[in-house]
């Protein structure tokens, strides 16, 4: 099978972005993994799969595949790669767009300085909604808990670490840490990732507090490892850092790839609204082998 794509990237945060408006690919999870493959395939952290709108009110469905082949509610880069996309591609004329995910609707917009602004929604703590598995914990620390502690299995290394849980339609647990470029990601992140209390398993963030207004971040994700850069992640630290009392209600996220820009009013009820690049890098044909 033979497939036209793009590859697009946000904040470094890298895509292959799929047309699906004119008619399904039937591609399965081998194909995501083939496609997100930096040595056989195109490579990507992501697949982004563009559809026609599934419902009045909105103006098109994005389906988000993480490189192990995985379908997921969300995802923040994406969002402003998906709005360049079918605005590049003609495919709509707008500059505000509505779009349907797992998640829910979000509605990225493109500003004239060249980024694109996505309200994310309300971000969402309730642990079992996260998921976040609190079974277990003592009453009183469930009762005021904003952070929780997680048994990790490499003693030698940190026994146990506080995170807050936070969903963004997708789960993430963010940690602070004094020193993010020495942070052991690679080795915390997927014990994080895969702990028995995310059920879904869940996006493991690493924040180091700049000031009121400024964070480093790295987070590991959830079927991806570690990227440059993640947009819900970036969000839910903010939130959770928020939350904290250690930042403003508009903060610099800088990333590996680059930098977003977070606001959130702090109320419950309030949306997450995430400012960054989007970028067209090249656009190809592949073959799919069919032994996949
Ligand atoms: N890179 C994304 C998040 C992609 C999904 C994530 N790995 C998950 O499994 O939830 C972003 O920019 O938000």
């Amino acid at each position: 099978m033979q497939i036209r794509f793009t590859k697009m990237q946000g904040a470094g945060n890298d895509f292959v972005v799929l047309d699906e408006t004119q008619g399904r690919l039937g591609l399965t999870p081998a194909h995501y993994r083939f496609l997100a493959d930096r040595h056989f395939g195109v490579g990507a952290d992501q697949i982004l799969t563009v559809r026609p709108a599934p419902t009045d009110g909105v103006d098109f469905e994005y389906v988000i595949h993480n490189a192990d082949g995985g379908e997921v509610e969300q995802c923040g880069n994406g969002a402003r790669c998906f709005a360049r996309f079918v605005h590049d591609k003609g495919l709509t004329a707008k500059t505000e767009i509505r779009v349907q995910t797992q998640a829910g609707v979000i509605a990225p917009r493109l500003t004239d300085d060249g980024r694109v602004t996505v309200n994310m929604g309300a971000p969402v703590l309730e642990p079992a909604r996260v998921p976040f598995d609190a079974s277990g914990l003592p009453e009183q620390r469930k009762a005021q808990a904003l952070t929780w502690p997680l048994e990790l299995q490499a003693p030698a290394l940190q026994p146990q670490v506080e995170v807050v849980a936070v969903s963004m339609g997708n789960p993430h647990a963010v940690q602070l840490v004094a020193d993010v470029e020495a942070a052991p990601v690679a080795v915390v992140g997927p014990l994080i990732e895969n702990h028995v209390r995310f059920t879904q398993r869940v996006n493991a963030g690493f924040m180091q507090v700049l000031s009121r207004q400024a964070i480093k971040l790295r987070v590991y994700e959830r079927g991806a490892g570690e990227t440059l850069a993640c947009g819900t992640g970036a969000c839910a630290a903010v939130v959770a850092g928020i939350l904290l009392g250690v930042l403003d209600h508009r903060v610099d996220v800088h990333t590996r790839g680059g930098l977003l820009t977070i606001e959130w009013a702090g109320g419950a009820q309030d949306a997450v609204m995430m400012t960054g690049p989007a970028t067209t890098v090249f656009e190809g044909q592949i073959h799919i082998p069919e032994e996949l």
